[in-house]
């Protein structure tokens, strides 16, 4: 038996950054992760790194065939994920009061846990805290054929895919969906994205959703609207997929099919009966301090239910800290106005209100729009289109805003910090910004206000 004064279940964006803080505390700590290809969690492993790296590389070709560059991009992938698990691995493991464990974790009571090893040995460990950290798993929907195709893949699957699929059909239209739509026809796959839903981008702004839109077209990105796979079978290298839309039924063949309608919150095989936490199929019920209802046991990041980015589940990480070491005022109600990014071509990022939430609410508001076209660095970046977009209150404070443009990503996080600063929204309108950037675009944007 291993005794702990914290013990993590899963190996987490959250459960590295707080564990690290305890060690270096002097805390004892167990770490029990059940993949020893997952050390770091799923981010780095296997989801934000691995994307974001072939998506940057996808759209900077390298000399060779379409196989060539794809083939240097798994073999380029592959290398940075093994350099940053090890790294993060050690970070931990490396500490004096740092065990961890790559094993299996479920529930015996609320503070025992059973882990089971990959050779079948099992170990109790005892923790006086418990931090449920587990992540969460691709869904797959119950489509006849789906699941037994064997060109049937997740995302984990495709990003770590040597065979570079030449036809992609992609079933969902969420962020996984329209990110590697973007990367693999950057790549040259002819992709096929089958949305069940009417609207492409469902409650964007018209004007978001179709300059996106636009873009998918000009790459050849084929999108089926109100569009339902009802059946898939395999047919040599292939796989067939029957779509229904609009009364009819037509039929694709494919090399691969990306499965991307969600990620569920990896709950089951916990026990967590056995310990009496309570949850349901969204995830591990918490209150806005992520304490789950057994009061030595806390969940963070994924499996805790609600939106899932890693972002967010650093941002647990700090929710808890400050409440077993400080003040423990910080709350969950502080991560409603975050920025996010869809990593499209250009990217596309947003925090706030939306124009169309803000028509709904009948919120009075102005208006700031420019284009990317006349910003000297979208020209040097190569990418020369989209727009950014700004809604401004009665008082100059900035509602919320839209980043279509290379750099989004980037930019975003200044509004972000205008946001939480309450700065007037002419602050960001009349700053020096270095040039040339897509940073000094701000100033444009703001000169609009109510021009629009
Ligand atoms: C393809 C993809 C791209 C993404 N891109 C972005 C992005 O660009 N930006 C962004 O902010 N978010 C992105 N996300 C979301 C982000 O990856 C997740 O929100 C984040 O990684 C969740 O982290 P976590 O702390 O909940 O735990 P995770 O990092 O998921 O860690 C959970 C760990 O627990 C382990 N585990 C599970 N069960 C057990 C058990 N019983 N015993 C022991 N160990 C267990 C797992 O192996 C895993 O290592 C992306 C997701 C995907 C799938
Ligand atoms: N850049 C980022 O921050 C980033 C990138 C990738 C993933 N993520 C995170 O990972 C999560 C999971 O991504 P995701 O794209 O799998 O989920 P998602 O929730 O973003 O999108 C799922 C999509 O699948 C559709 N869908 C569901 N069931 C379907 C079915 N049976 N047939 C057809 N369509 C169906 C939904 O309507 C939705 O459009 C995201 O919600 C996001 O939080 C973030």
């Amino acid at each position: 038996m291993i005794k702990a004064k914290n013990v993590y279940i899963g190996f987490g964006k959250a459960a590295k950054t707080l564990a690290f803080r305890q060690a270096q505390r002097g805390e004892s700590v167990v770490v029990i992760e059940e993949s020893d290809q997952m050390y770091g969690g799923t981010c780095i492993n296997i989801a934000c790194i691995p994307s974001k790296l072939l998506y940057e590389l996808s759209d900077k070709p390298q000399v060779g065939g379409l196989k060539d560059n794809y083939k240097m991009a798994i073999t380029k992938k592959r290398s940075v994920i093994g350099k940053l698990r090890y790294s993060n691995f050690h970070k931990l493991a490396d500490q004096k009061t740092v065990k961890v464990l790559n094993g299996s974790a479920s529930f015996i009571d609320q503070h025992t846990l059973n882990v089971k090893y990959l050779n079948g040995a099992t170990e109790e460990v005892v923790g006086e805290r418990i931090f449920i950290n587990t992540g969460a798993t691709s869904t797959i929907p119950d489509i006849p054929g789906l699941k037994e195709s064997s060109r049937t893949v997740t995302s984990t699957d495709l990003l770590d895919q040597d065979h570079f699929p030449q036809s992609l059909a992609i079933i969902g239209g969420g962020y996984i969906g329209m990110e590697f739509a973007t990367t693999y026809s950057q790549f040259g796959s002819k992709v096929t994205m089958i949305n069940r839903n009417a609207e492409f981008m469902r409650g964007m702004d018209q004007d978001v959703s179709q300059a996106v839109k636009q873009n998918f077209d000009k790459a050849g990105i084929e999108v089926l609207q109100s569009a339902e796979v009802i059946r898939v079978q395999d047919q040599g290298s292939h796989a067939v997929l029957t779509v229904a839309s609009d009364g009819s039924e037509s039929q694709i063949m494919v090399d691969m099919i990306l499965v991307a309608t969600g990620r569920k919150p990896n709950i089951q095989g916990l026990n967590l009966e056995q310990a009496g936490i309570r949850y349901t199929e969204a995830g591990v019920a918490v209150d806005d301090h992520l304490r789950t209802n057994v009061q030595n046991i806390w969940a963070m990041g994924d499996v805790r239910g609600g939106a899932q980015f890693t972002f967010l589940s650093l941002d647990d990480y700090r929710i808890v800290y400050n409440q077993l070491y400080a003040s423990g005022t910080k709350t969950t109600e502080e991560q409603v106005i975050v920025p996010k990014t869809i990593f499209l071509m250009p990217p596309l990022s947003q925090i706030g209100m939306s124009e169309r939430e803000a028509l709904d609410k009948k919120i009075e508001y102005r208006t700031g729009k420019v284009a990317v076209a006349g910003m000297p660095k979208a020209h040097i970046l190569g990418h020369p289109n989209g727009f950014y977009k700004v809604l401004i209150d009665k008082e100059d404070h900035i509602l919320g805003a839209t980043i279509y443009a290379p750099e989004a990503h980037e930019i975003i996080n200044i509004i972000s910090l205008a946001m939480h600063a309450n700065l007037p929204y002419q602050m960001l309108r009349d700053q020096i910004y270095s040039h040339p950037t897509m940073a000094e675009g701000l100033n444009d944007l703001f000169e609009t206000i109510g021009m629009n």
